[in-house]
């Protein structure tokens, strides 16, 4: 059996910023190739920081990252093959969009990774036709509304088909349907094998998606699991301003009402709550 790869190893790192905030204190984390992992926590608890560190946009105080088993270097040429598996893309699209055209800026990226200019048109193509891009591809990014801007800065990465793709609260400023289409594309990332870091602070998307959950406080991981147990956990939820997903809090409510058993799994889905619920209602009949 082939033996789990570990492509993000960071250890105990810690990052103070200029003006003195201490984002990250020791933080320790490991990702394994293949996973769908949601980092969740407070406002300010560290994750942008921490993010900013894989690639090497930041580097740590103290502690290290690995990579792919490999330390990151953080001279020119290391920091090109860090970004080559590493695409992160940004909180906010402005700190990211610099190119005049949503078709230039989508073709910046993967023409500076040593492309032909025939495949990287066609990589180009092919991204904005799945995200949706094809009815603005025309225009300059400083014309395009919040949502727009956010997919195009999804297609920079995505076009350079990264090894792990970090994605920093990629439903914010979209509207239902085409935070339906990021989750699409974000499920299809994962079918392909690529590793996919993704911070939310919506707890629901988080359960449903999710191979694991790690919990950010204060700079350090408090908690990580599975979704269904992180979520459980009232402790965990109130150290990190969350909520617990309606589908565990109806669960746990049947269960302490006698209604379904604690020995089931904890479902993910309303659809799996239905099952248990229509399952004990025909037994009762
Ligand atoms: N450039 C900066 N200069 C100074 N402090 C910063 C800077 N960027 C972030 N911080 C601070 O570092 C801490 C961690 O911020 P970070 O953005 O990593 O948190 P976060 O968990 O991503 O928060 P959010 O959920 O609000 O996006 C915060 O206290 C923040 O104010």
């Amino acid at each position: 059996m082939e033996r789990k790869r570990t492509i993000v190893r960071a250890e105990d790192l810690h990052y103070t910023y200029e003006d003195g905030t201490q984002a990250l204190k020791g933080l320790d984390l490991t990702v394994q190739k293949g996973e769908k992992v949601a980092v969740m926590g407070a406002n300010g608890s560290g994750k942008s920081t921490f993010f900013l560190h894989l690639n090497g946009i930041l580097k740590p105080q103290k502690g290290r990252i690995l990579i792919d088993e490999t330390p990151i270097d953080y001279s020119r040429k290391g920091l090109l093959q860090v970004r080559k598996k590493v695409g992160i893309v940004f909180q906010n699209p402005e700190d990211q969009l610099f190119s005049a055209s949503v078709r230039q800026e989508i073709s910046f990226g993967i023409l500076n990774l040593g492309v032909s200019e025939k495949e990287a048109e066609e990589k180009v193509d092919r991204v904005i036709e799945e995200l949706g891009i094809t009815p603005f591809a025309h225009k300059p990014t400083h014309f395009l509304s919040g949502g727009e801007k956010k997919r195009v800065s999804i297609a920079d990465i995505l076009v350079m088909e990264p090894e792990l793709m970090i994605l920093d609260e990629p439903a914010a400023t979209l509207d239902p349907k085409h935070a339906r289409m990021i989750d699409g594309i974000v499920d299809q990332l994962s079918g392909k094998g690529i590793t996919v870091l993704l911070s939310t602070h919506d707890a629901e998307r988080a359960l449903i998606w999710a191979d694991r959950v790690v919990l950010f406080d204060d700079g350090k991981v408090i908690g990580q699991g599975h979704p269904e147990d992180i979520f459980r956990s009232e402790e965990l939820l109130r150290q990190t301003n969350l909520e617990k997903p309606a589908v565990l809090r109806i669960f746990d409510t049947l269960c302490e009402e006698g209604i379904l058993d604690h020995k089931l799994r904890p479902p993910r889905r309303v659809e799996e709550l239905m099952g248990y619920i229509r399952e004990k209602g025909i037994k009762q009949l």
